[in-house]
């Protein structure tokens, strides 16, 4: 069964141009997804869209195989998590621990088993030290490991990240990204994560391109990274294991070009003991 099936997808803010055109994908469950394409090209919609935020004006979307409606959609929330680009309008607990709480009781997870889940979570995202902090006041990246802790808490079965590291430095991305990955390598949570962050899109599975609210390419990052023209043209940049990799294809020191970092360092590992 796919966790999220698009089909036919059109909306419009203003009841006559259509923002999301005829947007078709799936989603396979336990999946890491990302979807990326120029500012305005409308992924935020699509975001809003799959939990319901916004009414699609045709077409349909299937979440975990039941198809979104205005009777469902609140129970279909409690099967997918968002995190959002900004963590400062997520938060609603005067304390770090008390955000976390806070999800728990609106799914009426039993006082006695909040503080276990609290912690666990808290040390999954390194932030056992803050449980007693103001939200607030933390760092950006500190409030999107909070906002993630939320998230898990609740253990939906897909997770939406919608930009949430675009604000952040690199170290705050990379810190980020990693717990992206842990969440779907330890945890098999179906995520899909809208960004700019080519890194990122290199360290998923599939990739979905969208342009003027269409789906322009979908594939692997490695079929996407071929269509280097067409991304050029898009404004988006291919990841640096990339660039660095084919520089060396093209001197004939490397067999193959790699979208990750891990694939380089792997091939160098090789020739070195090769050689
Ligand atoms: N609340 C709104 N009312 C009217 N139009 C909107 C609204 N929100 C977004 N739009 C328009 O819908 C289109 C898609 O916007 P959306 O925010 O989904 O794009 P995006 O790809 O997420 O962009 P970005 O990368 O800048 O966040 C844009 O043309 C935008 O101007």
């Amino acid at each position: 069964m796919s966790a999220v099936e698009v089909s036919h997808l059109s909306f419009s803010y203003d009841g006559q141009n259509d923002v999301i055109k005829d947007v078709s994908f799936e989603i396979p469950k336990g999946s890491y997804t990302t979807i990326v394409g120029h500012n305005g090209s409308g992924k935020s919609t699509i975001a809003k869209l799959l939990i319901g935020l916004l009414k699609a004006k045709s077409g349909e979307i299937k979440i975990l195989g039941n198809t979104l409606n205005e009777e469902n959609v609140y129970s279909l929330r409690n099967h997918v998590g968002i995190v959002f680009q900004n963590p400062d309008n997520q938060f609603i607990g005067s304390t770090v621990a008390d955000d976390i709480a806070f999800g728990l009781e609106n799914h009426c997870v039993p006082q006695e088993q909040m503080q276990a889940i609290i912690e666990d979570v808290a040390a999954r995202v390194n932030m056992s030290d803050f449980l007693d902090s103001e939200p607030t006041k933390l760092s950006g990246g500190q409030k999107q490991r909070v906002a993630i802790a939320g998230i898990l808490a609740i253990a939906p079965d897909i997770i939406i990240f919608d930009e949430s590291t675009s604000m952040l430095d690199p170290q705050g991305k990379a810190s980020i990204n990693e717990q992206i990955q842990k969440l779907h390598d330890e945890r098999n949570i179906t995520i899909l994560s809208i960004t700019h962050d080519m890194e990122e899109v290199a360290q998923s599975e599939y990739v979905i391109v969208l342009k003027d609210g269409k789906v322009e390419m979908q594939g692997t990052p490695k079929q996407i990274f071929e269509h280097k023209g067409k991304l050029k043209e898009m404004k988006l940049e291919l990841p640096f294991a990339l660039s660095f990799s084919e520089k060396l294809k093209n001197e004939g020191i490397f067999k193959d070009s790699y979208c990750t970092l891990d694939e380089v360092v792997n091939e160098l590992c090789q020739l070195r003991s090769t050689n």
